[in-house]
């Protein structure tokens, strides 16, 4: 019980500590963000098999393409810690570290089993061969609240011949949307999500998704998309999303602390009803 609690809020603590400037959006933090306590004893112990560092996603590899490089660069330079010290460019971005495993954050995961969890993978991340899937990274600009991703669509994404399934479009929209709702106030749940498909983009290709709050509502953060070609000047994919924040995590754990504080006052009334019968039969 203590431990699910403990989950509980370490995810929330450390989704608290998402949006602007904070230590996940460094990539030297995030691993310890990553970590269970048992993760972390079997990396002390041996050191050499399992790397301490969760493998960052959204760095380059040698899969990426031309296109995908290119623009990489480009919004690199843009960002935060390549500015430092630098001319100011008018914009600044930040790239956003992305693992296969967010376990701290899969408060539900507290009531799955062992094997389900400690299996868990992040959808768009697990598949081991570089560039066969999604390859995508994600660079968030804060005076603007607005998300750009950089998608390279693997060979594995196929859905009508030679062209990306619609699926796995609405997957990586679905996936900027959910993260940007996330950076822009707590942890969301996609209640809603429309997807136009304008024209196909074919297999292998790289291509710019855009996503710009358009509303907030409350618990609600209504945010579109757009899905176009590197240079913009083809439109592919239109979406808008409702990502409204989770409540009811918090009612999970307060349900938990009740309980909790329920059984210590019962562990505590048990002790002394024994302790004032002993002393009344001396
Ligand atoms: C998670 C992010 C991590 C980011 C950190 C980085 C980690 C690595 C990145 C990975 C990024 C992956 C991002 C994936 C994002 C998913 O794919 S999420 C998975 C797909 N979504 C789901 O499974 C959600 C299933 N649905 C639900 O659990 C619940 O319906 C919801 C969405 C949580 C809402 O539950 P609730 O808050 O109890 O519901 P409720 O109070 O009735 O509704 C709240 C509001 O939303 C409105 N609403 C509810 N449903 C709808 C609907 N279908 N249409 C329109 N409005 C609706 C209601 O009208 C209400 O509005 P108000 O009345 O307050 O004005």
């Amino acid at each position: 019980m203590a431990r699910s609690v403990g989950r509980i809020f370490s995810g929330f603590r450390c989704f608290g500590s998402l949006p602007f400037g904070n230590p996940l959006l460094k990539t030297q933090c995030s691993g310890v963000l990553f970590r269970t306590t048992s993760e972390r004893t079997l990396v002390h112990v041996l050191p050499k098999i399992f790397p301490r560092k969760p493998r960052d996603f959204s760095l380059p590899n040698s899969s990426w393409g031309k296109e995908m490089m290119e623009l990489y660069n480009h919004y690199n330079r843009l960002s935060k810690e390549a500015t430092e010290g630098q001319e100011d460019h008018g914009e600044e971005w930040t790239r956003l570290p992305s693992y296969n495993r967010t376990l701290k954050y899969a408060t539900g995961g507290a009531y799955l089993s062992k094997i389900i969890q400690s299996k868990a993978r992040l959808f768009t991340r697990n598949i081991r061969d570089p560039g066969a899937a999604f390859e995508y990274v994600l660079f968030f600009r804060q005076d603007k609240l607005k998300c750009v991703c950089i998608f390279q669509a693997g060979h594995l994404l196929e859905g009508p011949p030679g062209h990306v399934h619609g699926g796995a479009i609405a997957t990586m929209i679905d996936t900027v949307t959910g993260t940007h709702a996330s950076l822009l106030s707590a942890p969301v749940m996609t209640a809603n999500l429309n997807v136009n498909y304008r024209s196909p983009i074919p297999l292998g290709s790289t291509v710019l998704i855009e996503s710009i709050l358009d509303k907030e509502d409350g618990r609600k953060m209504y945010i579109s998309c757009r899905v176009t070609s590197t240079d913009g000047s083809k439109l592919h994919t239109e979406a808008t999303g409702n990502c409204p924040q989770c409540h009811f995590h918090f009612c999970h754990a307060t349900l938990c602390i009740v309980t909790l504080l329920l059984l210590l006052f019962l562990h505590a009334a048990l002790f002394l009803s024994i302790s004032v019968s002993n002393l009344l039969r001396r």
